[in-house]
């Protein structure tokens, strides 16, 4: 079997096969040649609208790529850092980012998008909206104003905390966490452990960007991550 691989997602490619005629024939018509020319049609068909969907993905994935604008040596030497303001700048694109994010999650019974804080606060709400579940920010200390769990995390350059109100997430949510960007991983280590405090399951992670050289992805352990760019 051949795979194409577009990001996150393996396109598989299925080899046409061959159908020779059979004694099967007459005792079993899902092995005729009708049936199986038929059936190659209908492969191809679907290999064809896999393709196809696979072509648009792609494009989708170039035009937010293209969207996103980087600063070398922000905000201090040494960072590259992505600028996500100018996928805001385009909405075609801003559109295509929580069209792909919505296109994945909508059979998957999420009951709970927590976004971070700042910029998962920007692709959360609307990925939330359209998925029918609830939106819950985890803030940075000291902003919420109800009763709080917190969780400390170490940063590409700093450390901090982020803060949920108890009873935003109950035990049995389904959550899907949402940020910009996975460097370190520690922002959505520190998530995922206070949706798992208050006995949620958390579904994956879903960021726009991730940048591999910092190997978060390998701090989530066994936890999903699925990003729409990767950007070394
Ligand atoms: O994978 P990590 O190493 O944890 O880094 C990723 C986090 O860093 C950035 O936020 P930042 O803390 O800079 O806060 P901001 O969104 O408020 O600017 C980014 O938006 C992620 O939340
Ligand atoms: N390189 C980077 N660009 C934008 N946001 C970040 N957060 C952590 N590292 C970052």
């Amino acid at each position: 079997m051949n795979t194409l691989k577009i990001f996150n997602s393996d396109i598989i490619i299925l080899k046409p096969k061959r159908y020779l005629h059979s004694a099967n024939f007459f005792i079993n018509p899902l092995k005729s040649p009708a049936h199986s020319f038929l059936s190659n049609c209908q492969k191809k068909q679907s290999i064809s609208s896999h393709m196809a969907a696979a072509a648009a993905a792609g494009d989708r994935i170039s035009r937010i790529t293209s969207a996103i604008r980087v600063i070398p040596d922000f905000p201090k030497p040494g960072i590259l850092f992505q600028d996500i303001t100018t996928l805001l700048l385009d909405p075609v694109a801003f559109k295509d980012t929580i069209d792909l994010f919505v296109e994945r999650y909508k059979d998957k019974d999420i009951s709970v998008v927590a976004g971070v804080e700042a910029r998962g606060f920007i692709f959360g709400p609307p990925i939330a909206l359209a998925l029918g579940a609830k939106f819950v920010p985890m803030r940075k200390p000291k902003k919420l104003p109800g009763p709080v769990i917190s969780e400390e995390y170490t940063l590409e350059y700093g450390t901090d905390k982020i803060e949920m109100h108890v009873g935003a997430v109950e035990a049995g949510d389904r959550a899907l966490v949402i940020d910009d960007l996975i460097a370190t991983g520690g922002t959505l280590c520190a998530a995922i452990s206070l949706l798992e405090r208050v006995g949620s399951h958390v579904v994956e992670c879903a960021c726009v960007i991730e940048l591999p050289e910092l190997k978060g992805r390998d701090r989530l352990g066994d936890k999903p991550l699925f990003v729409l760019v990767s950007s070394s």
